[in-house]
């Protein structure tokens, strides 16, 4: 069976939430002793592609393809036919954000039946307001795709995340509630909605905003990183393991090409504990 984010509960529990951030940057690509070319980033890519058996997801932050012009946007769209080949599923870290006319073209662009990429996720910014992406939505509903919203990041600006409406509810917290109100509308069968969430807050504020978004799977950054230990990241998921998807990108590449492969296999065994078999939503 083809997974799709709608049932991340049944490959996560086969394969475990991790996702394996993938970025042929240019630090990455000079400490794996590759060029800071197309074809540097094609080789990096071959070696991500021949450690993925049995890897759910990977998250890829396309600006390094992009940044190459039509030859990187090819080896993106040959990258995700690759990840597809081997059942798994791809998630577009470009962090869009406009307004709803030309969000509907990135929905093309990245989830549409014509997508040049193919992706299975796209992530956006929900600046311009959530409901401005909604037409991402609707594609990501009809082709079993996702749509990663940011609902609070890590980066030392995102303040601006913590600002409160006259209610009291922070704007992650809003972002929150559109994302829980949209699931509830799009999200059926049992299955998670299209709409998912990228929530890069420390643990407690980040277990809050799970609670929040039921039916919604959520992206939880910053494994890997100092100062970050897997026991907080057990607390925050909790029993809602089956919607949790675990990036990490520094906390394997760091391993180099030789290593890649071993590094994965180390992180899903740590991570399986958090992704009982068989459990669901
Ligand atoms: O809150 C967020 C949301 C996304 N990111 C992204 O993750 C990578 C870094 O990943 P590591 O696993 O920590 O290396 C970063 O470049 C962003 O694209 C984030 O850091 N924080």
């Amino acid at each position: 069976m083809k997974h799709t984010f709608a049932t991340w509960h049944e490959l996560a529990a086969e394969r475990t939430g991790l996702a394996v951030g993938v970025a042929p940057s240019p630090k990455w690509l000079s400490a794996w002793g590759l060029p800071d070319t197309v074809g540097g980033a094609g080789t990096f890519c071959d070696i991500v592609l021949a450690s993925l058996a049995g890897v759910a997801a990977v998250k890829v932050q396309t600006p390094f393809f992009e940044r190459f012009g039509a030859e990187g946007l090819a080896l993106l769209s040959s990258f995700f036919a690759g990840c597809a080949q081997r059942g798994t599923l791809t998630v577009a870290d470009a962090k869009r954000c406009d307004t709803e006319d030309t969000m509907a073209s990135y929905a093309d662009l990245y989830l549409g039946e014509q997508s040049v990429l193919g992706a299975d996720a796209v992530t956006v910014a929900p600046y311009i307001g959530v409901d401005a992406t909604a037409p991402l939505f609707e594609v990501a509903r009809q082709r079993g795709c996702a749509v990663f919203v940011l609902v609070r990041t890590s980066n030392h600006e995102s303040a601006v995340q913590l600002s409160r409406d006259e209610g009291g509810r922070t704007v992650s917290e809003q972002v929150a509630d559109r994302i829980a109100a949209h699931n509830r509308t799009l999200a059926t069968g049992g299955r998670a909605g299209p709409v998912a969430a990228v929530v890069g807050a420390p643990p407690e504020a980040a277990a809050a905003l799970l609670r929040r978004m039921p039916d919604t799977v959520v992206s939880l950054p910053g494994l890997g990183r100092p100062g970050r230990t897997v026991d907080q990241f057990r607390t925050v998921v909790g029993d809602e393991g089956g919607r949790v998807v675990l990036p990490i990108s520094s906390g394997v590449l760091e391993a180099g090409p030789h290593g890649l492969a071993d590094r994965i296999r180390q992180w899903q065994t740590v991570l399986r504990p958090m992704c009982p078999p068989g459990r669901s939503r």
